[in-house]
């Protein structure tokens, strides 16, 4: 009789530095941004950004950066992401669930690995960024194939594809971020959301005509657009205002974390935040949907620094909203997330229950 197959669940984060140090943070800065995906330039060109002008300056304020949010279980992505798979383990309680980064440790290959040893032939894995970008899932899902073809047997894999607008994850975001609002009590909501190259998205459009060739764009989802990550991050903003009941006047959007020259995707939050003070705001809440653990991006760049800048425009306060990180509603939502995806379990078992037909039929 042939076995029940056996199902695990592998959950895909970005990565992080081992330790908020100059070599550390230089070694993972290193792995992210040799990735073609990521630095989407000729390779000559990528070695030449990444060791003369990216790698001599830039590990050290990050790693500044890294020490202001580091805390005694280590990384904030890491540890987010460790505590969300102790969770899920407990709320999926028959299956098995290991995490990976694609970048650095525990890595892709470590975590099929793991699941391999206790049995699991199939595979469900969840990179964990709502939104589409082919530099983070694509990536994500380019590296796993490479990882999970390298042994003789190979596990068959299910990939999670953007949940940017699941009901499940916008019902999670406004039930974490709903008390929030609730005692802060503030006179504008920015939803944040890491940036990109407006080369990238320009590339995820098969057209070449619709991403960025006009201003509204990203205001639906159709066939050129549908691999857009900034299509994607409004419509999450879009379906979260409307599940908090926030009116429109009183919501924007903005991205965050540029790197280089090359111009980004607008509108920046950094000016955003500065322009909302100018024009009154005083209390504004920020959300950061585009990530689902905390980490330097959410804690540093805009609960610390954000908060800052804001104030010096002269905003009174700025509270940052908490990503979803191991909340019971997200655990939840994950788990409802994965189950929608995973291929039945009986699938197979119920073809060969039923009785074959006469060969002569
Ligand atoms: C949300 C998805 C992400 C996309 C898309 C993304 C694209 C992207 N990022 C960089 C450069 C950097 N990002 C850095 C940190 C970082 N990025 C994401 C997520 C996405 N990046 C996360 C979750 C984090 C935080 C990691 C952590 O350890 O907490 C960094 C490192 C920090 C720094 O030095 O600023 C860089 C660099 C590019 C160039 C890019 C798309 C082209
Ligand atoms: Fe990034
Ligand atoms: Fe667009």
């Amino acid at each position: 009789m042939r076995p029940e197959p056996k199902l695990g669940v592998l959950l895909i984060n970005l990565g992080t530095p081992d330790a908020p140090r100059v070599p550390e943070v230089r070694r993972y800065l290193r792995e992210f941004l040799s990735d073609p995906r990521v630095l989407d330039i000729g390779a000559v060109g990528r070695w030449l950004l990444l060791n003369l002008v990216i790698l001599p300056f830039r590990p050290a304020r990050s790693a500044a950066a890294y020490r202001t949010v580091w805390g005694p279980d280590g990384s904030p992505l890491l540890h987010h992401s460790r505590r969300l798979t102790e969770a899920l383990r407990v709320a999926m309680p028959d299956v098995d669930v290991e995490l990976a980064m694609r970048y650095g440790e525990p890595s892709l290959q470590r975590g099929l690995d793991a699941l391999r040893a206790r049995g699991c032939d199939r595979i469900v894995a969840v990179p964990l960024y709502p939104q589409y970008a082919a530099s983070s899932t694509g990536s994500t899902v380019e590296a796993l194939y490479r990882a999970a073809g390298e042994p003789w047997n190979t596990p068959f894999l299910t990939i999670v594809p953007p949940f940017y607008d699941h009901p499940a994850f916008i019902d999670a975001l406004a039930r974490v971020g709903a008390p929030v609002l609730e005692d802060f009590r503030p006179d504008h909501v920015l939803f944040s959301f890491h940036g990109l190259p407006e080369r990238q998205v320009k590339k995820s459009d098969p057209s070449g005509a619709h991403c960025l060739a006009r201003p509204d764009c990203c205001d639906s989802i159709g066939v050129n657009n549908r691999n857009c990550y900034r299509a994607h991050c409004v419509a999450t903003a879009t379906a979260l205002r409307d599940r908090l009941g926030l009116a429109r006047d009183t919501t924007s959007i903005g991205f965050q974390s540029r790197l280089g020259r090359t111009p980004w995707i607008r509108p920046f939050t950094d000016v955003e935040l500065v322009e909302l003070a100018r024009r009154g705001v005083r209390r504004l809440a920020v959300f950061c949907p585009a990530f689902v653990a905390d980490c330097l991006e959410t804690l540093e760049e805009i609960g610390i620094r954000a908060a800052e800048s804001f104030k010096a425009a002269g905003g009174e306060d700025l509270r940052l909203v908490p990503c979803l990180n191991d909340h019971p509603v997200w655990v939840a939502a994950l788990a409802t997330i994965i189950r929608e995806s995973a291929p039945h379990p009986r699938a197979l078992p119920v073809l060969t229950d039923r009785p074959a037909p006469p060969l002569s039929a």
